[in-house]
């Protein structure tokens, strides 16, 4: 898959900037600038890419806004046209743009292919952030498509499994959320046996930034050396948010959610075999990034 090799500053979003730059308002301000639009019926409604659109508008005219935009959102809606996935998860939904843009391309390649209707579940802990993603899938026409999940992506991870709701497993999952959470919650997909070999793709966004080098060394590992940590985990080694995350990447959600509370101790399937690659790209705002993509290929058994 090739790397973008060049970003057009002109689309660049508004300066994120050293202090808050999410979670002041802005998400609800960015519905009311939405329905405010005069075009809101005739242009936005059931119309994704346009809704879209005027998010990217908002957040390079406005307020910085922490989505994947659209540099990055083309390497997965790529992948999405590939696999046709029926079941797809996203970890962090925040104010719906992978959502809109995910969801609406896992629709489009389902009906192309013939496929009965695909199920995406954008998954979101900050209630006031999942209302604002329902309020903007509505809009743009998915809500056959989309369910909204509210609660910390663990919980909601194991009751959408005990529901009977991700049976046959996932296809896709979209992981961006709390960095640290990345690896933890691929190990309880494993263990819920959410992760099929021979067919499970996992995007994991922002790796370089800002950066996830205990998740980028969990799916580059091989079985041997995933068997080995997770005899350590066992021994119990490795407890509490891994020393390589800033301290403003582990404590981002700390002001609204609290202490993180994360399950170091699950060791997942070591005997599921990846395959992984960087896609390089860009953040909405210019600065260099790139997804992870890893492709579950096989299973070793002891
Ligand atoms: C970077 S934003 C997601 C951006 C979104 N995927 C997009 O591209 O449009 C991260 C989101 O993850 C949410 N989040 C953080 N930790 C979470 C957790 N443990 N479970 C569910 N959501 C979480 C945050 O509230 C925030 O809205």
């Amino acid at each position: 898959m090739p790397s973008a090799s060049s970003f057009e500053q002109a689309k660049a979003y508004a300066a994120k900037g050293e202090g808050t730059f999410f979670d002041d308002g802005r998400e609800i301000e960015l519905l009311h600038y939405i329905h405010s639009r005069p075009d809101v019926d005739s242009t936005l409604r059931n119309n994704p890419a346009a809704i879209l659109s005027a998010i990217d508008t908002y957040a390079r005219t406005k307020k910085y806004l922490m989505n994947v935009g659209e540099d990055k959102g083309r390497i997965v809606t790529d992948l999405i046209a590939q696999q046709t996935p029926q079941t797809m998860l996203e970890l962090g939904g925040y104010v719906g743009y992978s959502c809109i843009l995910f969801g609406a391309a896992v629709k489009q390649a389902a009906r192309a292919a013939g496929h009965p209707t695909p199920r995406y579940y954008s998954l979101e802990r900050n209630p006031e952030f999942a209302a604002v993603i329902m309020c903007l899938v509505a809009l743009a026409g998915l809500d056959d498509v989309v369910t909204v999940v509210v609660g910390s992506s663990d919980a909601s991870i194991a009751r959408l499994h005990t529901e009977g709701r991700l049976a046959g497993g996932v296809d896709m999952m979209f992981l961006d959320h709390y960095k640290p959470a990345y690896t933890t919650d691929l190990k309880l997909c494993e263990q819920l046996g959410l992760i099929v070999p021979g067919r499970t793709v996992l995007c994991a966004d922002n790796v370089i930034t800002p950066g996830n080098p205990p998740y980028l060394e969990y799916v580059r590992s091989t079985v041997a050396e995933k068997r080995a940590t997770a005899q350590k985990i066992a021994d119990g080694e490795g407890n509490g948010v891994d020393a390589r995350f800033a301290d403003r990447t582990a404590k981002q959600y700390l002001k609204r959610e609290g202490e993180a509370k994360l399950d170091v101790t699950r060791q997942g399937k070591p005997g599921l075999v990846y395959e992984s690659q960087l896609v390089e790209s860009f953040e909405p705002s210019g600065e260099r990034d790139g997804v992870e993509v890893t492709r579950c290929i096989g299973e070793e058994q002891i």
